[in-house]
């Protein structure tokens, strides 16, 4: 089929959020472990192939799927549109997008109602659906929450080579950016977007792709985060931590990196901003300011920019990496962020003279990691 954007596409869905995500994991009841007994999501349904799983403001049926399988995958990025009009939209506009469209009829997924099920430009697999099955919302169930009560799902990170084609295709999606990440040759390195007045629902991180690099849960509060990692601590679980706790540049929020015991990267995420006006200013980040990603400027560990999961097609196969082209992040910075600048003013970190510095050679105001 032709895959060139057509002239005039149809109108795209209304797209209220990012709802909820379907892991392919290969040991289920490991996985239960870490997300219920340690991360306390609540079983809303389960047996012994998947486990449907939501957080205490989630009334949908789930918000993720643990689905049992041979190898670790993400198999859907699910984002809830506005009716079930919406889907008839959906359908319409990925089929004049020239891609694989499906219908699923309601009940495919338990708990949701129909769905169309595309695999995207980027090749991603993504759901549009707007039934669901309502259950117990334990906003006020602090009789169950625990100490690191995990709150809603919060958004997606993607990786994906080309961000500035995956941001018009977001844009057209009626998506909006809130940040970025670039240098002053316009290379883009990462891209912020969203739907609900948040900083988020989709980030697109620069890498070879289409891979998954993290699902991010919400909390309320800081010291929901730290109970988490101080919890994983007591249970001699604290190779789970990735990077974090500490606060983020971009979107300000507080973090925390997990991975899963098949290695999915699960962020921890809260108190980032409102973005609902429609002039929200955009916050345009210098790839060298080793702020941007973490706001206290420690160093980001390597891992985290090379390792993501990988993402299935439609018909549960291994989607085809494509290859990023523009430089990577993590070398222009000279490992992982712990030898690029803190003040835009001075050197950069490759050592060149940086806006207004007025120095030359001696490199100022780095901030000396030991990632390499
Ligand atoms: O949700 C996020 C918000 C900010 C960041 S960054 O590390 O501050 O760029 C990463 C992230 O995409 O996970
Ligand atoms: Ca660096
Ligand atoms: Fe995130």
């Amino acid at each position: 089929s032709d895959n060139t954007v057509p002239a005039a596409l149809p109108p795209a869905p209304d797209v209220i959020r990012a709802a909820s995500a379907e892991l392919i994991v290969t040991d289920l009841a490991a996985a239960r472990s870490f997300y219920v007994d340690v991360l306390r999501l609540v079983v809303t349904e389960e047996d012994e192939n998947a486990i449907y799983l939501r957080a205490f403001e989630d009334y949908l049926h789930h918000s993720l799927v643990l689905r049992k399988g041979p190898v670790a995958a993400c198999a859907a990025l699910s984002y809830r549109v506005r009716s079930e009009a919406e889907l008839d939209v959906a359908e319409t506009y990925y089929k004049a997008l020239g891609v694989d469209v499906r219908r699923l009829p309601a009940g495919t997924k338990r708990g949701i109602g129909e769905i169309v099920q595309v695999q995207d430009p980027l090749g991603f697999p993504i759901e549009f659906f707007y039934g669901a099955e309502h259950v117990e919302r334990f906003t006020q169930r602090y009789d169950v929450h625990g100490a690191g009560a995990i709150a809603r799902l919060d958004h997606f990170n993607v990786v994906t080579p080309d961000i500035p084609a995956a941001q018009k295709y977001y844009e057209g999606l009626g998506f909006k950016v809130s940040e970025d990440i670039e240098d002053d040759e316009q290379t883009v390195y990462a891209a912020w977007m969203y739907r609900k007045s948040t900083v988020h629902d989709v980030a697109l991180t620069g890498g070879d792709g289409p891979r998954m690099h993290h699902i991010a849960f919400s909390t309320n509060e800081r010291h929901q985060i730290l109970h988490i990692c101080d919890q994983l601590g007591a249970l001699r679980r604290s190779d789970a931590i990735e990077r974090g706790p500490g606060r983020h540049g971009v979107s300000n929020a507080f973090y925390l990196y997990l991975r899963d015991p098949d290695g999915h990267r699960i962020e921890i995420y809260t108190q980032d901003y409102y973005t609902g006006d429609p002039d929200n200013p955009v916050i345009r980040w210098d790839v060298h300011d080793n702020q941007r990603r973490d706001w206290w400027g420690t160093p980001v560990v390597p891992s985290w920019y090379s390792e993501a999961s990988t993402v299935l097609d439609l018909d549960g196969h291994p989607a085809e990496l494509v290859e990023r082209k523009d430089s990577s992040e993590a070398a222009v910075t000279i490992g992982a962020d712990g030898f690029s600048y803190t003040r835009a003013d001075e050197t950069r970190s490759d050592g060149s003279a940086g806006p207004g510095s007025g120095r030359s050679g001696e490199v100022q105001g780095v901030k000396l990691g030991h990632q390499v």
